[in-house]
């Protein structure tokens, strides 16, 4: 398999792959800058191209790891190379009308990943257009799977909604630990006792949802005792309009893959 781009995201599911088994000779990069290509060699010991080539001919799966502003000069150079290929983009907001059209295949799968992929914790939305097959769709989720947990939706317009909520969601968890780590500082911890308490409490409330049959609401008056500590917490959140400011936010996310589309689609 090939993977155009060779950053975070690329990496990301690289990292996933290796510790699953894939012989990193099986993995080919293509990546212009330099000091990326320097990191795939000492991370994974690949050895990434500068540009597209006769050296992507014959594989089975592409994985298009750019930044949309990128995709279309990027396939250019590389759809010569690889009409034969099943192809995986995990661009934000590039539609797989625009991909088919700039690759001239329409066996294409859209992604949308997050960062703790990293860490095998990883959550992605899938949507496969139709030219895709069933062997496809299993090449797809053996790929992903190896990053963590995924989703198929059934409408393309639907993984603007994934990117804005698990996509970019990891950035709004970080936001939390930031504000959390500074309210414990400012109460007298030390910053890094703040951040472990910060970030342990993330991971153990996280994990208690996912193991829970109660939705979130109930798993949060739990923790709320009658006139107590967190009742004065989630008031002044609720008071400060802190849900509909966090629903908006991600509405805007969602906009904002909608603009991506428009912006450097075809
Ligand atoms: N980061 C995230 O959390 C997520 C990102 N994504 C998506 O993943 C994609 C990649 O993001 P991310 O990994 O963060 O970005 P990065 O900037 O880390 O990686 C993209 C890489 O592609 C390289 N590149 C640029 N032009 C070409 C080209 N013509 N051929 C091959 N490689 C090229 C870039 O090099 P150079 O720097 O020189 O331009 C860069 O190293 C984006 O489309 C983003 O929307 C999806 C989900 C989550
Ligand atoms: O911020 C972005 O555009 C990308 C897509 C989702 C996460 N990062």
């Amino acid at each position: 398999m090939a993977f155009i781009g060779g950053g975070n995201m690329a990496s990301a599911i690289i990292g996933g792959l290796i510790a699953n088994g894939l012989p990193a000779s099986q993995i080919t990069v293509v990546e212009p800058f330099e000091a990326a290509r320097d990191a795939l060699k000492a991370k994974f010991g690949i050895d990434a191209l500068p540009t597209a080539s006769a050296a992507l001919a014959g594989q089975d799966l592409v994985v298009w790891a750019v930044k949309p502003q990128t995709f279309k000069d990027a396939a250019a150079a590389a759809a010569p190379h690889t009409a034969q290929a099943l192809h995986l983009s995990v661009a934000a907001g590039i539609t797989t009308d625009s991909i088919a059209q700039w690759l001239g295949t329409g066996r294409i799968v859209r992604a949308m990943p997050n960062t703790p992929a990293l860490v095998g914790k990883g959550m992605t939305g899938l949507f496969a257009r139709p030219e895709v097959d069933a062997e496809g769709q299993a090449l797809i989720e053996r790929v992903i799977g190896t990053t963590g947990q995924l989703v198929w939706v059934d409408g393309e317009a639907k993984l603007d909604a994934v990117t804005a909520l698990s996509g970019s969601g990891p950035a709004y968890v970080f936001l939390f630990l930031e504000a959390m780590t500074q309210a414990g500082v400012d109460m007298g911890l030390t910053a890094p006792q703040a951040y472990q308490l910060a970030v342990a409490t993330f991971q153990g409330a996280s994990e208690l949802a996912a193991r829970s049959d109660e939705p979130a609401s109930v798993l949060r008056e739990r923790v709320t005792s009658k006139g107590g500590t967190t009742y004065a917490a989630i008031t002044h959140m609720q008071q400060a309009g802190l849900p509909q400011t966090f629903i908006a936010a991600l509405r805007k996310a969602e906009a904002r893959a909608q603009e991506l589309a428009q912006e450097f689609g075809r």
